[in-house]
C-alpha cells in the first residue's frame, strides 16, 4: 500500500507502533526542533508533558517521545481521566538552549493541532517555559494559578509517589510506614527533591544521586535540619547500593539487564517514566524477588492535576484522586499475585481492558463528539 513512499518513510511509519500521529516541529529562527507524538485518543484528546533533553540524535528523540506518549495512554486509562496519550520532546539542553521565543514557537505548533494535544511540564521544562507557550495557545496546562492553571504539577506527582511508596512498603514489609527505611533516590529535580524531602520528614534515611550538585547540597542541608541522612552516590553507584527501595526520579530505561544484576533493594517505586527498558525486565525483577511499582500508576499525580485543570480545577478533588494511588497500586499488586504475572503486566491488562471497553462507544476523539472540551479550545 505504501510502496510509492521511499524506504526511509516506510521505516518511520513502521516505528509508529500504533501511534495515531507524529508532528515534527522545526523553527530555525528560534532554534526549536521538537517532536509531538499522539499515541491514542480513544479516551479523549491527547494530554502529556513536554520534555527538553539534549538527545544525541533524532532517532533517540523519536524513540523517547513514542515510548512516553504510549505510556500516557496507559496512565490516563489507569487514572480514569478522559484523555488520551500524547507527549512532546524538544531537542536541546535545558541549561543552555531555552528562550521564551523558543517556547512560543512550540506553543504555535501545539495550537496547530487544534485541541488534539494539551501539554505542560516534564523533565527539563518548567512552569515559566509554559507561560511563554501559553501566549500562543490555550492548550497548555500546569502553569501557575495566577495564569489560570493549577500550579506546579510536580507537587501532586511527588505526593502520589509517596503514597505509592507507602503501598509498596505495606506489601513488602507488612506496614506502610515510611520511617526507619532506606531509599535510594535517583534525580533530585522537580519531583525527586520533593519526594526526598517528604521521606526525610517521615523519618527515612536516603541515598541520593544527581548530576546537579546544588540539588544534592540542598537535600543534604534539609536532611541535617530534619535529623535524617542523605548520603551522596555517584551516578553509576546508585544501582549497587544496599537499601530498602530504589526510587528512580530521573530518566527511563534504568531497569535493564545490567542494573537488575546489581540491585540490592526489595522494591522499585519512583516517578521516572518508562523505568523498564523492556517488558522482560519486569519479569527479571519478579524473578529476583524485587517488587516493581508500575511507573504510570505511581507517577499519575501530575496528570491527575493537569486533567482536572481542564475540567475546572478543584484542589480537594486532585488531592483525593492522588491519594487513591495507594489503593490502585495495592489492587495491581493483588491482581499480579492472583494471576502470577508481573505487576506491569497486571497494570497493562487493566488499562487495555478499560480502553477496549470505551472503544465500543467511540473510537476517535473529535471536538464535535465531546462539546465539553470547547472550554479550552
Ligand atoms: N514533573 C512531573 O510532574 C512528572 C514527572 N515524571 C517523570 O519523573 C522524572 C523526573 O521528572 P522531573 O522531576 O519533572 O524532571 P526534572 O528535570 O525536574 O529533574 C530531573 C533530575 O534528574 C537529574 N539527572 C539527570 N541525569 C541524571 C543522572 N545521570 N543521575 C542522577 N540524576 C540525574 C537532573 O539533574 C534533574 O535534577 C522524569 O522521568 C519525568 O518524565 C512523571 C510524571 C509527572
Ligand atoms: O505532569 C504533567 O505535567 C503532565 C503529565 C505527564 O506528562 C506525565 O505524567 O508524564
Amino acid at each position: 500500500m505504501i510502496k510509492h513512499i521511499g524506504y526511509e518513510q516506510e521505516t518511520l511509519l513502521d516505528k509508529m507502533h500504533g501511534h495515531e500521529q507524529i508532528v515534527f516541529c522545526n523553527d530555525p529562527s528560534t532554534g526549536l526542533r521538537a517532536i509531538i507524538a499522539i499515541h491514542n485518543t480513544t479516551l479523549g484528546p491527547a494530554l502529556g508533558g513536554c520534555r527538553m533533553f539534549p538527545y544525541s540524535s533524532m532517532d533517540e528523540a523519536l524513540e523517547d517521545v513514542l515510548r512516553l506518549s504510549r505510556g500516557m495512554t496507559y496512565k490516563c486509562a489507569a487514572a480514569d481521566v478522559d484523555f488520551g496519550g500524547g507527549k512532546a520532546v524538544i531537542i536541546g539542553d535545558p541549561l543552555k538552549d531555552k528562550s521564551p521565543s523558543l517556547f512560543r514557537a512550540f506553543g504555535q505548533f501545539v495550537d496547530s493541532l487544534n485541541g488534539r494535544f494539551y501539554t505542560g511540564t516534564d523533565m527539563g521544562t518548567s512552569m515559566e517555559d509554559f507561560i511563554s507557550a501559553s501566549k500562543e495557545t490555550n492548550c497548555i496546562v500546569g502553569v501557575p494559578e495566577a495564569y489560570g492553571g493549577g500550579g506546579d504539577s510536580s507537587v501532586p506527582t511527588a505526593l502520589g509517589v509517596v503514597y505509592g511508596l507507602r503501598a509498596t512498603n505495606k506489601v513488602v514489609f507488612g506496614t506502610d510506614d515510611l520511617a526507619g527505611r532506606t531509599y535510594i533516590i535517583q534525580g533530585l529535580g522537580k519531583v525527586g527533591y520533593k519526594v526526598a524531602e517528604q521521606l526525610l520528614e517521615a523519618g527515612a534515611d536516603l541515598y541520593v544521586s544527581d548530576i546537579n550538585e546544588e540539588a544534592v547540597k540542598g537535600i543534604q542541608a534539609r536532611a541535617k535540619e530534619l535529623g535524617g541522612t542523605a548520603q551522596f552516590l555517584e551516578k553509576n553507584d546508585v544501582y549497587k547500593a544496599e537499601a530498602d527501595v530504589f526510587v528512580p526520579c530521573a530518566f527511563g530505561g534504568i531497569i535493564n539487564d545490567d542494573t537488575i544484576d546489581q540491585l540490592k533493594v526489595k522494591a522499585v517505586a519512583g516517578s521516572a517514566n518508562n523505568q523498564l527498558l523492556l517488558q522482560k525486565h519486569g519479569e527479571a525483577l519478579k524473578k529476583k524477588g524485587i517488587l516493581y511499582a508500575p511507573d504510570y500508576i505511581v507517577n499519575a499525580g501530575g496528570l491527575i492535576q493537569v486533567a482536572d485543570e481542564l475540567y475546572t480545577y478543584n484542589k480537594e478533588r486532585v488531592l483525593a484522586k492522588t491519594k487513591s494511588i495507594y489503593t490502585s497500586l495495592l489492587e495491581i499488586y493483588k491482581q499480579a499475585d492472583l494471576d502470577d504475572i508481573t505487576t506491569s503486566q497486571a497494570a497493562d491488562r487493566f488499562c487495555e481492558k478499560r480502553i477496549q471497553d470505551r472503544k465500543e462507544h467511540n473510537s476517535f476523539f473529535t471536538h464535535t463528539k465531546r462539546p465539553k472540551w470547547e472550554i479550552r479550545k
